[in-house]
């Protein structure tokens, strides 16, 4: 082997299963397996070393400066990579040139700005199910106890890298889904002796086994506390339960420590989640409502997230992100918030110019990222000196405002004036990205470096003047002065002038059609020249090095007032939507009730043009109704409807204006959306199991606070079955659970439920019929609809003509069959329910089952009691039979 493949073993061996990248000059190399996976990936030519030996190694490589694009490839194919980096100049090495795995880069450890989307959040997050959580207490420790994920805790935590941000929390088994769709990591650690963690590999995130010590309490706690500089977690709201979270955030330090190796220094505080609660969404409910991501193609762009956003900074975005994902229920809370927006919406110029000016500034908090690790460059600290330049005209403009969330914000905007005045008069106005490639201080900001700079530049006047003068004296007029690193500066002579050098030029390099000479007076300034830039160099990069370390003295406060850029500018864009599209502050109480009037939904609200929406009321509480029930044709807008109710409470709850003409929304403490079939067939489960285990899921956990939508229930199976489910769960839902729901449904027969449960009501989505078409008049109407139209629909989206004649022709004859139905059979009402009470249940045709018949034929009066006990035995067989 061969000294720098034994290098390379060496290194792939302290990168454990990532793919390594091996900086050999210009280019970075892959070998062996390695070389053959990313060939795959990557799309690279895969060849070989030692092509002529019994063993050729394997290989595949690319330029330097593709290295972020490669990078970015092979994450997304759900791989991390090691980069193994040349850590000295290798004209200075002696022998092999030092290398060094840099960094180990994974979805959940990305900080590169080409990489990552500033207006998204990439968090690493750790899960852990303690082995004692969930069994008894002193109880037994059998296995069914032991594994109940109701009683069971996890400790989640996550952070990102490129913010510094770190939360960790203990939550319910049940509820690790849910968190995690949360959160919405880019990668999730678990400890690979966990029995209780089964990586689901369908989940957008990456999963990453670590081994158990990384876990491990004692180690945990010692490190976070290492880490943060405090003498216990107590103080930061962990308490002696909370060791699943410890240890979860204990995991994710220790892999973030272990994949890069700079300072973490931007990681100051962990955030014990869970201490205020916020609105709990679940994991299907997020994806049905689209709020980060639409269901199709899983893009920003069309979720509620990315239509609303227009939020000037990326720290902005990535905070709305954050309310959207969990929005509050403390009333008071939410009117904190949504003062600072009513300000902004009533105050025009207040808004446009403090939205003016985060527009000039830059991604503070990923900048002080790259301070912390030690990849700073010029042009951040530059970016940063602008940002700093921004505040004190921002801050006066806050100053004085009646929202006390504003007044807050605007205490927390430092101004960090000596460290601004500092970079403003250090940093060039165009500064490098890497400070290697030097000349970045401006001139008048260090005697000594100018100087330096000065002498070099002397220099270089006084050689390009030799120049001139050995010209004029030999009489040589193509004569030159060149420099190369071998000989430094030297003078060259074409071979047609070589009988004109004089005696002193010593000569060092013959070539083809040139000499090359040296005499000692340039050498003593060529001496004099490298010297001072050299020296220049060391200088600036010194320089830098102060600046770069006052920054990161500053590292706390500006963490604050990063923070504070970003909730400003989230408020803001929050009263820029709402003045661009007239939306209206809801009120908020504490009922359970919902009163929205000229509702809209808030997607289609923005993106269609103006006035095509049409606007609707939805009325629930206790008195009007709390469940409705809606029904309507195919495409008149049933699902919009019930999702832009579920929507507006939710903007509602993050503080934000919302798309209606008045709105009073009583505070839910949960929003469930079972809505269309989800993508779940890769999961192994058929849509009608989905929509059950989703539909069971809002049974058992619905409070009487929780805002339920459901669109269709049933609709995977076969109509009786489906259309019995539906009723039954409405009723459980009226009865048991008492929550608002507005369930949206084909099955007119629901309708009669209106008659006997007091708290539901019927509405329907109007249409007119003309000329054989419909038209969709998208306004809701109370009462039910009789009639779906799914046969004119049908006809619209391109169904052959002759199909839906034939189907035109069967409805028809299936409606005359249902007319001629007389001997409907009832259904009792449940316990619970009005007495006497029946429901005619049109679509239930028993009365065509020959048992039906011959019960009604028995004569019994003319029976003994054997008759009718024989009787009776064999209709039971002939049930157990039909
Ligand atoms: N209030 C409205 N104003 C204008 N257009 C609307 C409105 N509501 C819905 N639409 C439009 O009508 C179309 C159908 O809406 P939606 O999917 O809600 O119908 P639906 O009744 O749930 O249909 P289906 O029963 O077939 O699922 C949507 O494309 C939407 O853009």
């Amino acid at each position: 082997m061969t000294p720098m493949m034994r290098q390379y073993h060496e290194a792939k061996e302290a990168c454990g299963d990532a793919l390594l990248f091996f900086r050999m000059g210009d280019f970075y190399e892959l070998f062996l397996d390695d070389a053959k996976t990313a060939a795959g990936i990557l799309g690279l030519n895969l060849t070989s070393r030692d092509k002529d030996s019994e063993n050729p190694t394997a290989m595949a490589g690319f330029p330097h400066h593709q290295l972020d694009q490669y990078l970015q490839k092979l994450i997304r194919a759900g791989y991390r990579a090691a980069v193994c980096e040349q850590v000295e100049d290798p004209k200075q090495a002696k022998g092999l040139v030092r290398r060094e795995v840099t960094r180990v880069v994974s979805a959940g450890t990305l900080t590169d700005d080409g990489l990552l989307d500033p207006r998204e959040p990439n968090y690493v997050a750790s899960v852990i199910v303690p082995s004692d959580s969930g069994k008894r207490k002193g109880g037994s420790k059998s296995k069914k106890s032991q594994a109940d994920p109701a009683t069971q805790m996890v400790g989640i935590a996550w952070a990102e890298l490129s913010s510094g941000r770190f939360e960790s929390g203990v939550f319910p088994r049940a509820r690790l889904d849910d968190e995690l769709a949360r959160i919405s990591p880019a990668e999730v650690i678990y400890c690979e002796d966990d029995p209780h963690i089964h990586p689901d590999t369908t989940m957008p995130w990456v999963w990453t086994r670590r081994p158990a010590w990384s876990f491990a309490r004692d180690a945990a706690e010692k490190s976070l506390t290492k880490q943060l500089c405090v003498s216990s977690l107590e103080g930061l709201g962990f308490e002696s339960d909370s060791g699943p979270a410890i240890r979860a955030a204990g995991a994710v330090l220790s892999y973030l420590q272990e994949t890069q190796r700079g300072s973490l220094d931007h990681f100051r505080v962990l955030t014990c989640h869970n201490r205020s609660p916020v609105l709990q969404i679940d994991a299907a409910t997020r994806r049905s409502l689209e709020i980060n991501r639409t269901m199709r193609t899983g893009s920003r762009d069309g979720a509620l997230l990315g239509v609303i956003d227009r939020a000037v900074t990326p720290m902005g975005s990535r905070l709305l992100g954050d309310y959207l994902a969990a929005p509050l229920i403390a009333p008071e809370d939410i009117a904190y918030r949504a003062d600072a927006v009513s300000e902004f919406v009533a105050n025009h110029s207040l808004r446009g110019d403090v939205r003016k000016i985060l527009g000039d500034t830059y991604d503070l908090t990923r900048l002080l990222a790259r301070i912390a690790t030690g990849r700073t460059g010029p042009r951040d600290l530059q970016q940063i000196a602008v940002t700093l330049s921004g505040l004190p005209t921002l801050k006066a403009r806050l100053t004085d405002r009646v929202s006390h969330c504003l007044t807050e914000i605007e205490s927390r905007l430092h101004l960090c004036p000596e460290l601004r005045t500092n970079l403003e008069n250090a940093l060039a106005d165009e500064c490098p990205i890497s400070a290697a490639d030097g000349n970045f201080i401006r001139a008048g900001y260090d005697a000594e470096l100018d100087s330096l700079r000065e002498l070099a530049k002397g220099g270089k006047q006084w050689i390009a003047s030799y120049q001139q003068r050995q010209m004029d004296e030999t009489g040589i007029t193509n004569l030159k002065v060149g420099y190369n690193r071998v000989f430094g500066y030297f003078l060259e002579v074409s071979n047609a002038h070589k009988d004109k050098v004089p005696a002193d030029f010593i000569r060092k390099q013959t070539l083809k059609n040139c000499e090359r000479y040296i005499t000692p007076e340039l050498k003593e300034y060529e001496e004099k020249v490298l010297a001072a830039d050299e020296q220049a160099t060391v200088r600036e990069q010194n320089i830098f090095q102060q600046l770069r370390q006052m920054a990161h003295t500053n590292l706390a406060v500006l963490q604050e007032v990063a923070e504070a850029i970003a909730r400003v500018d989230v408020l803001a864009a929050m009263a820029e939507v709402a003045a661009q599209h007239h939306w209206n502050r809801p009120r908020i109480t504490d009922d359970s009730v919902l009163r929205i009037e000229g509702g809209r939904h808030p997607v289609l609200d923005v993106s269609m043009p103006h006035g095509e929406f049409v606007p609707n009321d939805c009325m629930q509480s206790p008195e009007t109704g709390m469940i409705l029930l809606i029904t309507g044709p195919n495409m008149a807008g049933k699902s919009t409807y019930i999702r832009q109710v579920a929507l507006i409470t939710l903007l509602a709850q993050t503080g934000s204006f919302v798309p209606a003409d008045a709105a009073e929304i009583g505070v839910a403490d949960r929003i469930f959306a079972r809505v269309g079939a989800s993508d779940e067939l890769s999961r192994g489960q058929s849509t009608f199991m989905v929509e059950m285990v989703e539909t069971a899921r809002i049974l058992n956990t619905a409070t009487s606070r929780s805002l339920v939508i459901l669109d269709e229930i049933g609709r995977g199976t076969s109509t009786y079955d489906g259309l019995s489910l539906a009723w039954a769960i409405t009723e459980h839902l009226h009865e048991q659970i008492g929550c608002r729901t507005l369930f949206a449904t084909h099955y007119h027969e629901l309708a009669a439920l209106e008659e006997t449960l007091p708290r539901v009501s019927n509405l329907n989505v109007a249409v007119k019929e003309w000329q054989e078409e419909v038209v969709f008049l998208h306004r809701i109407v109370s009462g039910s609809a009789d009639k779906s139209y799914g046969i004119q629909v049908a006809r619209l989206a391109g169904i052959p003509p002759e199909v839906n004649a034939r189907a035109k022709d069967i409805l028809f004859q299936l409606e005359a069959d249902h007319r001629d139905n007389h001997d409907r059979p009832t259904i009792a009402p449940p316990s619970g329910g009005k007495s006497g009470d029946t429901f005619q249940l049109t679509l239930f045709g028993y009365a065509d089952h020959p048992l039906i018949q011959k019960i009604s034929n028995v004569e019994i009066d003319s029976m003994t009691p054997m008759d009718a006990l024989q009787f009776l035995q064999k209709a039971k067989q002939e049930l157990a039979h039909s």
